[in-house]
């Protein structure tokens, strides 16, 4: 008896699971709103890209058993030129290289044709388990949901594939949000964790640092540079084999503008402005921090965030 608890409990050990998980969807969905919900205020929601994918991490739900990486792949479209089809076939390799795909289907909207058109193409990625998720279910009775989720099962035989699971969830109003991650996360190769926990959960103290940096570089060219200059802190680790009495953090950070032309502004002539900016963060962040740190800036123009009110509201304004 005590033999077989103990090898359980190793064997719970062992599988720890690691991966990557996508939500597709029409838009508006929830899969956003789904993402937040999932990786709750835990850990910070981040524009990173990993190496191992070309997927924007979003979002990272880390657990004692498990670390389930949600990533935004590119949407998939009706494809009406060679252009839209080559499109359309990033987003199959890309479906293809995460180890879940759930696709969200809001529980008071019929299935349309732009949902059927997802499935079908779904029902050609035969390797990467597919979770069917009818989103807000706080909208509908138990009836139009009993019938939804009915119709999302048929959708799939018809198109010769079965989902995985079908799981209902209200994101709004938290309901079965913690069993869709309980669902996904066997769903997911056995490993170590991909990301220290420390990396991306310590939201504010990258923020700050951000917003030590987007102060100093909008010093004295306030006029000059509109409110939308983004600061995004793409990593923060401590420098590997310091000495213990000399610790150095390693900062690496984007600078967002707006507009090609408004990089000179940002810079300076030959680099002098940045590199100002650059001197000046630093010592706050230093001070915030309590130890030494590299600095590594880049600008960026940023017109996507733009674009984007989310991504905006994220960076703060
Ligand atoms: N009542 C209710 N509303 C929700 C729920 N989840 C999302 N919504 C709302 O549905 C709308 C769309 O949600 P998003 O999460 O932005 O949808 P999305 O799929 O990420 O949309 P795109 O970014 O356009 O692809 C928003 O107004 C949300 O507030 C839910 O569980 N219940």
């Amino acid at each position: 008896m005590s033999v077989r608890t103990q090898s359980s409990e190793q064997s719970a050990e062992a599988a720890h699971r690691a991966g990557f998980a996508c939500f597709v969807g029409r838009p508006n969905a929830g899969k956003s709103t789904l993402t937040n919900a999932l990786v709750g205020k835990k850990v910070a929601i981040t524009s990173n890209r990993p190496q191992t994918t070309r997927h924007t991490v979003r979002g990272i739900v880390h657990r004692p058993e498990a670390q389930l990486i949600l990533v935004d792949t590119p949407g998939l479209h009706k494809p009406r030129t060679l252009l839209g089809e080559r499109l359309n076939d990033v987003v199959r390799a890309t479906w293809a290289e995460v180890d879940v795909i759930g696709f969200c289907l809001p529980a008071d909207q019929k299935i349309g044709p732009g949902d059927r058109f997802i499935a079908k193409e779904l029902a050609g990625i035969k390797r990467t388990p597919k979770i069917a998720i009818v989103t807000k279910t706080d909208l509908v009775d138990s009836k139009a949901l009993a019938e939804q989720l009915i119709a999302v099962d048929q959708m799939a035989r018809e198109l010769g594939f079965e989902w995985q699971e079908i799981v209902p969830v209200s994101a709004v109003g938290d309901q079965q949000v913690a069993l869709l991650a309980d669902l996904l996360v066997p769903l997911l190769p056995e490993g170590p964790a991909l990301y220290p926990e420390g990396d991306l959960t310590d939201e504010p103290e990258q923020v700050m640092v951000a917003e030590l940096i987007r102060e100093a570089a909008l010093e004295g060219v306030r006029d000059e540079l509109p409110h939308s200059i983004a600061v995004v802190v793409e990593e923060m680790l401590p420098r590997e084999d310091r000495p213990a009495d000399r610790p150095l953090v390693d900062i690496h950070a984007n600078i967002y503008i707006e507009r090609p032309s408004q990089k000179g502004i940002i810079i300076g002539p030959k680099g002098k402005r940045l590199k100002d900016v650059g001197v000046k963060s630093r010592q706050q962040i230093e001070a915030l921090l309590g130890t030494p740190v590299f600095l590594d800036l880049h600008v960026k123009v940023a017109k996507d965030w733009q674009r984007d009110p989310k991504q905006l509201r994220r960076l703060g304004f």
